[in-house]
């Protein structure tokens, strides 16, 4: 508390929203797409096709319309707390560019700000490159405040506890409230190569590999509280969407729709696909899952319910809260709790030396680590 009676933010100025950015109209389709795949050599034919992607759905991303959604929840969460603190939104590959939004924040005079990343798990994808556009960001503006990128969140309770009750909804869609049903936790595939190399050998760093085992501590235990709700064991599965890359690079499998050919084999009639990889319904969600792995199902005679992401759950709006004052304390020198469940601790507030490499860029520096 600071003298106010108000939550401690100090030496916080600012919260910034950092995200990956989508197309917001037809004409953003291509250029969103050289951004993000600019240098990564993805081939042409699956850039075609995730552009259609996009041109199903008008052309236009939903995901800065629920990122704007989520940080309009926290300002009103700032001020029913007594927080005063400024929230920017900057992206990595759409408006509002990072670089932007950092030139915006050094001119408003922050000096320190807390960055919150839409992505919960540590790869190069989901973490590091993010790190790196902060460096960039950072090394072109003059005067740029400092950065603290907060910790994982992928095992916070108040991104989990939302996914369990969105679950047990799902469930209770199902004939019979899905008593058969088999629980499918679904994340964005990454390399293999990338997925075993996430996290770092530094014991102040994720262990490896962080990816695919971070994930399977949050399934497990999104599925022992859906066990412990119902009373009934579901069994559930880790799988993979929206795979990219070369046919010849292996990435992390098997695909979701794979998967459901498997499991209708097996004479599994129910499924809940849950999207544990992600934050929110973004297109990932919308078209690889609610329209690709859908009618997968439907074909296939299952019946599927997809369950809803964090979102805006008023959980995981104070999550993101209780994630700046934590580390805000912590920058002061305290000792606060960092709530975790499931079988791994809390992450460290700054990644392990060497965490999450560049594959293409091993010397690309990036903010916010041990090594930085
Ligand atoms: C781990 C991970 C997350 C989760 C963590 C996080 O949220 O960051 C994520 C999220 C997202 N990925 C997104 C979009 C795209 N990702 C692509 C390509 C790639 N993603 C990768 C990984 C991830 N991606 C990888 C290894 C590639 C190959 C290229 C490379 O090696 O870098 C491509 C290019 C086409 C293609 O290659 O498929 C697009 C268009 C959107 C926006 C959605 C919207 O617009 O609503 C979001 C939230
Ligand atoms: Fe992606």
């Amino acid at each position: 508390m600071n003298p106010a009676g108000h939550p401690d933010v100090k030496p916080y100025d600012a919260l910034l929203v950092l995200s990956f950015g989508g197309p917001e109209k037809p004409d953003d389709v291509v250029p969103f797409l050289e951004n993000v795949t600019r240098g990564r050599g993805i081939p042409r034919e699956r850039l075609a096709e995730v552009g259609e992607h996009y041109f199903l759905f008008g052309g236009k991303s939903p995901i800065n319309d629920q990122n704007r959604a989520l940080i309009a929840e926290l300002e009103k969460d700032f001020a029913d707390q007594g927080i005063d603190l400024p929230i920017y939104f900057g992206n990595r590959n759409w408006e509002p560019y990072l670089a932007d939004t950092l030139a915006r924040m050094t001119a408003d005079g922050v000096e320190r700000a807390a960055v919150f990343a839409t992505s919960a798990y540590s790869s190069w994808s989901s973490c590091r490159q993010y790190r790196e556009n902060l460096w960039d960001a950072v090394e072109q503006t003059e005067g740029a405040p400092r950065l603290d990128k907060l910790r994982q969140y992928y095992n916070h309770p108040g991104f989990l506890e939302p996914v369990v009750d969105a679950c047990l909804a799902a469930l209770a869609d199902l004939p019979t409230n899905g008593d058969a049903a088999r629980l499918v936790f679904v994340t964005h595939s990454i390399p293999t190569e990338m997925a075993e190399t996430s996290g770092s050998e530094d014991p102040l760093g994720q262990p490896r590999p962080a990816y695919v085992r971070q994930h399977r501590s949050a399934a497990d235990e999104v599925a022992a509280r859906v066990r412990a709700a119902t009373g009934r064991a579901h069994r559930h599965d880790l799988v993979y969407c929206s795979r990219s890359g070369a046919p010849s690079t292996p990435w992390l499998e098997p695909d979701v729709n794979d998967h459901l050919e498997e499991l209708a084999s097996d004479g599994v009639a129910q499924v809940v696909l849950i999207p544990i990889g992600f934050v929110s319904d973004h297109m990932e969600v919308i078209y690889d899952l609610d329209t690709e792995a859908m009618a997968t199902a439907e074909r296939l005679g299952i019946q599927a319910v997809r369950a809803a992401t964090a979102g805006t759950d008023p959980r995981f709006v104070a999550m993101v809260r209780d994630l700046v004052l934590e580390r805000a304390a912590a920058e002061r020198g305290a000792s606060p709790e960092r709530p975790a469940v499931g079988s791994l601790p809390a992450g460290p507030d700054i990644c392990g030396a060497g965490c999450c490499p560049n594959a293409r860029n091993p010397q690309r520096p990036a903010l916010c680590g041990r090594d930085s």
